[in-house]
């Protein structure tokens, strides 16, 4: 008998499996809003325009290999990286003391950092909010983490439990780790206002709570680059030290390729020098050395100020696309007359509307409408369509009733 005879088997992914059972179903008319992965008004994936063109580019220069690349990944890719999310002017790129690695995208760069704080960092507590994507609690414990959350989102307003959170921060060990999503939160599509941001940052430096940006959707919540980074920006002019986790798997299309990278902004050189050493034994023996293709696509777009344009005129329109549907399932639900306050579904913002339907009521809509979410009620905006919004509004509505 097998070695492995007596291993169970696990339960599907609370996220990725709403996937799997998509697929299984024969339903002409199912629809998945589960993952967060854009889709066309046809309800097709996107390939970027710029990404086509920079793919081109790069295969047509022969002058290209295949050699590893650094244990830190693609130089210009890193520095480019932490332009994007600091901003080009930034005081802490220009006085050298922010270190990047190019990571396996959003999650790669979340673990590279949770396990060098495991290693370096003197409080190993980490706060997350709550709720928060479905991965993080994972990704941080098993680098060795202990995971609390904060407050963060309050059911009756559906919007921002601010007080509860200003509490829990203000509770928190001295020194504890915080996560923050730098915007666009992953499910309730809540983010604190600017105001807000400005008394959690001076709560957090007050206190010395290590901020831990995780940026998947730069540009994608309100279709600008700048205009999303500024929390973290905030964070950084202030001359404290942070950590910064990006993804392009969204806002460049670039899933499957798995480009992203960590930023640990530092009080000095030295100290940034030192901690870039230290996060190459954490990523050797993790997994040597990062993907070369994706990095160079998005190095070719970022240097380039045509191409960076043009991604930028794609970006706002697929924030936009994702705007119109928010605001056509209101009418929709409007007209309907559904039971209940639907505005925070044009209140909220990115890729999610947490609506607030509860579990029952989530299996019912896929049981009878084939309708596929994840059962905390977060529905993927992108994956609906002009022509696809009725059947949705209907199914909420029926379920509402
Ligand atoms: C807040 C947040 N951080 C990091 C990631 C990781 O993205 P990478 O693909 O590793 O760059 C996601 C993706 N969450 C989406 C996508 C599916 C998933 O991985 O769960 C989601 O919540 O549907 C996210 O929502």
């Amino acid at each position: 008998d097998s070695v492995f005879g007596n291993i169970v088997r696990a339960p599907e992914d609370p996220i990725l499996g709403v996937t799997v059972a998509y697929n299984k179903d024969p339903s002409p008319t199912k629809l998945n809003l589960g993952v967060g992965a854009y889709r066309t008004e046809e309800g097709k994936p996107l390939v970027l325009n710029v990404v086509r063109r920079a793919e081109q580019l790069i295969v047509n220069d022969r002058s290209r290999v295949k050699e590893y690349l650094p244990i830190i990944g693609l130089t210009d890719f890193n520095k480019l990286s932490a332009k994007l999310i600091f901003g080009t002017d930034s005081p802490a790129i220009q006085e050298n003391r922010v270190t990047t690695v190019q990571c396996l995208s959003g999650t790669g760069s979340l673990r590279v950092g949770a396990e060098f704080l495991a290693r370096h960092y003197h409080q190993r507590l980490i706060y997350i909010p709550q709720p928060t994507w479905g991965n993080h609690p994972k990704i941080f414990t098993v680098a060795g983490l202990s995971v609390k959350t904060y407050r963060y989102y309050d059911p009756k307003t559906r919007g921002l439990n601010f007080q509860g959170l200003l509490e829990d921060l203000s509770s928190a060990p001295s020194g504890a780790i915080v996560l923050l999503h730098a915007c666009a939160h992953n499910p309730t599509g809540v983010d604190p206002t600017i105001e807000q941001w400005k008394q959690i940052r001076q709560l957090m430096r007050s206190k010395g709570l290590l901020p831990f940006f995780d940026s998947a959707y730069q540009g994608f919540a309100s279709g600008s680059l700048d205009a999303d980074a500024q929390p973290v920006r905030m964070f950084v002019a202030d001359g404290g030290e942070c950590l910064a986790a990006q993804s392009y798997a969204k806002n460049m299309g670039l899933y499957g390729e798995r480009v992203g990278a960590l930023s640990i902004v530092c009080k000095t050189e030295d100290v940034a020098s030192r901690v870039e050493s230290q996060l190459k034994l954490v990523i050797r023996p993790m997994y040597s050395s990062p993907p070369i293709h994706g990095a160079s696509i998005v190095a070719t777009i970022l240097k380039d100020k045509d191409m960076y344009n043009e991604w930028t005129v794609e970006l706002k329109a697929m924030a936009d696309r994702i705007i119109s549907m928010r605001q056509q399932l209101f009418d929709a639900l409007r007209a309907r007359g559904t039971p209940g306050d639907w505005s925070h579904i044009i209140k909220q913002i990115g890729m999610f509307t947490f609506t607030g339907l509860n579990t029952e009521q989530v299996a019912f809509m896929t049981k009878e409408y084939h309708i596929y979410m994840t059962s905390d009620g977060r529905i993927s905006m992108a994956g609906l369509s002009s022509r696809t919004v009725p059947l949705l509004a209907d199914a909420i509505h029926a379920a509402a009733t």
